[in-house]
């Protein structure tokens, strides 16, 4: 047990107040005693409560003068014998055992009560049978070595004192820590220090508490430093206790590190796992806070241990002002923390309003708890043993028995581990199909995985075109999804035992994701869905894209099915198409609403699909055109032979059988079939029939039968906007012909063909871009004469690409291109010859205006 005895001067200054406050935590006594403490009891009280001490007694102060107090705990028992403004003497025994006297006593700083006090003292009691020990400041200067500066040391000041002594045969104990306990805080030479406060036992409390020491601490906010009276002696150093300190709750960041340390442990589970994540969280908090607190503790111990320093050494105490200096700074550093404290307070209170209260009640009282971390370190191996005795309960009791140990049990371990957990496992099922979520989450994964993961794993996954990178097992990366933190581990059970079956044993992959339970909704109906949908957006950016083409019928079995593939490489993109540039933006803008517009289709009540018609001369580009579409917006594409389908059915049946994100392609529509002009043809057939003799017109209806298409305009138009146009979405038809002019109305309207885009001649502007890609030139001399030319002759894209190609290797720039200016020339003389006065057509300006002229100068 420590005693602290103190003359404060007065405890109504907050430093004071402070320095107390900061005893009481360092040494934790039991009991408290202050001299002229100025104070009236009302306002003592509020501070013993804030301080925690259950017990009190005070001798109120004559005006503003004097005053004590004595504070104790409930475990040192005390009862008052007497007290009056220079004691209060009682009887006391700490947890029940050793009966002994002590008086804590504020010696009157008036020689003329100096006698009297000294002397009624010794008639207290018969000190030499009895334990008995005097704590307190006796205001006396007993020996010269007891005083430094000022009025030199008079014997006959401590008469009444030594004849005290030897009357009552008490004997003085050591006080360590230094030699003088009052100073007159003033500098150099004017410095006076004195031994004033005192402890005096008789021989029998000495020897029932031997190892009994006094210890002086730092003088704060008082010309008196603290006399620590311990009965036990000097406590052992011992390795710290690690102890949560309610505070840190007001940081945001301990919340953090607690995350941090209980977050999931790879290759650890069971019980062992509670274990390793309470030492984990332990020392990042400890970490934590020595790098947040540690500088401003470390530089407060350093202070205090440097005025302890002086105040043993005299010497340097007299001349020099360092003390008063350090005093300061303590304070400030203690004030500082103070308000640190005390502003977080205020922000806490903003912020929870309210709730605030509770929660700093629940903040204060907390160090009357069991530390948390520890408690539940505690909880942890009960947990343990719960399990053990659930497993054996589950057997013998009833179930209604078990249900409740069941649900309790439950509780336990949500305190004990607050973390949810959800397991995607690589199969969902007994036909080892992999699981759309696995695969949507190792595609999202394999971004952060190789940011963040030490040990990857390469994988070419089916009908990916690049390698996909995933975290190695019982790897763990983090994510954060709108301020919530949560883990992804990769893990796999490997089978322990030989099943037979047709299939052959594999690992059971599973990813882990691990996240607070208060985040749960949040995690469920938000996270996982992004995670989904980014992962399966990332997984179609990877996919090997497709090119199809339909089978004939007569193959279709369950070995050939309606459509055969091959891997879509065309490299053309919008960058490389020759085409005038504003056309281009408005045919890219146009397939981004569409990409984007699914929640506007489905608005509007309309499939999500879009017709385009591509048309004009052969070798403009159309074919081109629809490998960058498809580069572009990421889809497969379909390319539907119509002249192999027999009916109306089969065109559905293979129709019905194409993916979404994908490109329905029908090229040349004029030549596939005879339906542009359906009716037209109708007619002619019939009247063609009726030239022909009977036999005849049995046989070529036979043929016809065998041979011919039976798809119809009708089937066409189905094919476009039916009914089963709906099924899948995200649906683009392209139709291509030379000539627009002979397709059947009913076919191109607008909401069937959407966009009608015309592919025409070269003009300047599409050259450039041929150019860019074919000679790696921007300008050149001859780009003048090759406009002009171009803007006279029809040329198609793809002669004048043929002419820039070179015919031999490092065939150089000059020489391709004269032979384009010769192939024009060429051209235009055919032309004019053989349409002299056609007005061309062309997408885009053929003209060279001025300002490029320029540039190619
Ligand atoms: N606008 C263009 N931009 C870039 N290259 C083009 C362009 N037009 C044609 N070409 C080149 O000419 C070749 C033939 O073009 P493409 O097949 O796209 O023309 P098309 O209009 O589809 O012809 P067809 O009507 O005969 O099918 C392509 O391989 C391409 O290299």
């Amino acid at each position: 047990m420590t005693m602290l005895a103190w003359n404060v001067r007065g405890l109504g200054n907050k430093d004071t107040v402070r320095a107390l406050k900061n005893f009481v935590s360092k040494f934790n006594p039991g009991i408290i005693f202050l001299s002229e403490t100025k104070q009236k009891m009302r306002y003592l009280e509020k501070i013993r409560m804030k301080m925690k001490y259950d017990n009190a007694h005070y001798v109120e102060p004559i005006g503003i003068a004097g005053g004590l107090l004595l504070w104790w705990k409930n475990d040192v028992k005390i009862s008052i014998l007497h007290s009056g403004k220079n004691i209060i003497d009682c009887e006391l025994s700490v947890n029940g055992e050793n009966e002994w006297f002590c008086s804590f006593i504020y010696g009157p700083p008036y020689e003329d009560e100096k006698q009297v006090f000294w002397e009624s003292l010794s008639t207290i009691r018969n000190s030499t049978q009895v334990k008995w020990c005097i704590v307190g400041d006796s205001n006396i200067v007993a020996r010269a070595e007891d005083k430094m500066g000022g009025v030199p040391f008079e014997p006959s000041q401590a008469k009444w004192f030594f004849d005290f002594l030897n009357k009552s045969c008490m004997i003085e104990l050591p006080i360590q820590g230094g030699t003088f306990t009052w100073s007159n805080q003033r500098s150099d030479d004017d410095v006076i220090v004195e031994k004033l406060d005192r402890i005096l036992s008789s021989l029998e409390w000495s020897e029932t508490f031997p190892r009994a020491l006094g210890v002086l601490d730092v003088a704060m906010a008082s010309d008196h430093a603290p006399i620590l009276l311990l009965l036990q002696g000097m406590p052992k150093r011992c390795k710290k206790d690690f102890k949560f300190e309610s505070t840190w709750l007001l940081e945001d960041e301990c919340f953090q590190e607690v995350e941090k340390g209980w977050a999931p442990i790879p290759q650890v589970n069971g019980s062992r796992i509670f274990g390793r994540k309470l030492k984990k969280t332990r020392s990042k908090l400890i970490k934590w806070s020595r790098d947040k607190f540690g500088k401003r503790r470390r530089s407060a111990e350093e202070i205090t241990e440097r005025i302890k320093l002086l105040q043993e050494n005299p010497l340097i105490l007299r001349t020099t002002n360092e003390v008063k200096e350090l005093k300061v700074e303590l304070n400030k550093i203690c004030e500082s923390e103070e308000r640190h404290w005390h502003q977080r307070a205020r922000v806490d209170w903003l912020k929870y309003g309210d709730k605030n209260t509770k929660f700093f009640h629940a903040t204060t009282l907390q160090n009357r708890r069991a530390n948390t971390v520890l408690a539940t370190f505690a909880v942890v191996y009960s947990t343990a043993t719960m399990v053990f005795v659930y497993t054996v309960a589950r057997q013998h009791f009833p179930q209604h028995l078990v249900d409740g140990v069941e649900k309790y049990g439950r509780k336990l371990v949500n305190f004990a581990f607050p973390y949810s957990q959800i397991t995607f496992p690589e199969f969902t099922d007994a036909y080892m199909r992999r699981s759309e979520a696995f695969t949507a989450i190792q595609n999202y994964l394999s971004e952060k995985s190789s940011a963040s993961a030490n040990r990857l794993k390469a994988d070419a996954l089916k009908d990916s075109r690049s390698l996909v990178l995933s975290m190695d097992y019982n790897e763990e990366i983090a994510d954060e999804f709108e301020g919530i933190k949560v883990w992804w581990t990769s893990n796999r059970n490997i089978p322990r035992s030989m099943q037979i079956s047709v299939y052959p044993a594999v690992d059971e992959k599973y990813y882990k994701l691990t996240f607070h339970n208060r985040h749960k909704k949040r995690i469920i109906e938000s996270y996982l869905p992004k995670v989904m949908e980014d992962g399966k957006a990332i997984g179609q950016d990877n996919r090997l894209r497709k090119l199809y083409s339909n089978n004939p019928s007569k193959h279709w079995n369950g070995f050939n099915p309606k459509w055969s593939h091959v891997a879509f490489e065309h490299p053309a993109s919008f960058d490389t198409l020759a085409m005038g540039a504003k056309r281009k933006k408005e045919i890219i803008n146009d397939l981004d609403a569409f990409k984007e517009g699914r929640e506007d289709y489905k608005r509007i009540g309309k499939p999500w699909k879009r017709g385009y018609l591509l048309y004009g001369p052969p070798g403009t580009g159309k074919s081109t055109m629809i490998a960058a579409m498809a580069n572009y917006l990421k889809y497969d594409v379909y390319d539907l032979e119509l002249t192999t389908i027999k009916d109306n059915t089969e065109l559905r049946r293979l129709l019905i059988d194409t993916s979404s994100k994908s490109i329905l392609v029908i090229e040349d529509i004029d030549c596939s079939l005879d339906i542009m002009n359906e009716r037209e043809s109708k007619k002619r057939k019939i009247k063609e029939d009726d030239d022909l003799d009977p036999i005849s017109k049995e046989v070529k209806k036979e043929t016809e039968e065998t041979t011919e298409s039976k798809v119809t305009l009708s089937g066409i138009l189905n094919c476009i906007d039916g009914l089963w146009s709906s099924c899948g979405g995200e649906r683009i038809i392209v139709f291509t012909t030379n000539y627009p002019e002979k397709l059947d109305q009913a076919l191109i309207r607008r909401g069937r063909m959407d966009k009608r885009i015309e592919m025409s001649y070269c003009c300047f502007e599409a050259f450039k871009v041929l150019a860019k890609h074919y000679l790696k030139i921007d300008s050149h001399l001859l780009f003048e004469e090759i406009g002009e030319l171009l803007g006279k002759t029809d040329m198609t894209p793809a002669d004048v690409a043929e002419n820039l190609i070179p015919m031999f290797k490092d065939e150089n720039v000059e020489t391709r291109m004269n032979r384009l200016i010769e192939a024009l020339k060429a051209a235009k003389e055919g032309e004019g010859a053989s349409r002299p006065n056609e007005k061309r057509k062309r997408g885009c300006n053929t003209r060279i205006n001025k300002r490029e002229k320029r540039n190619i100068r």
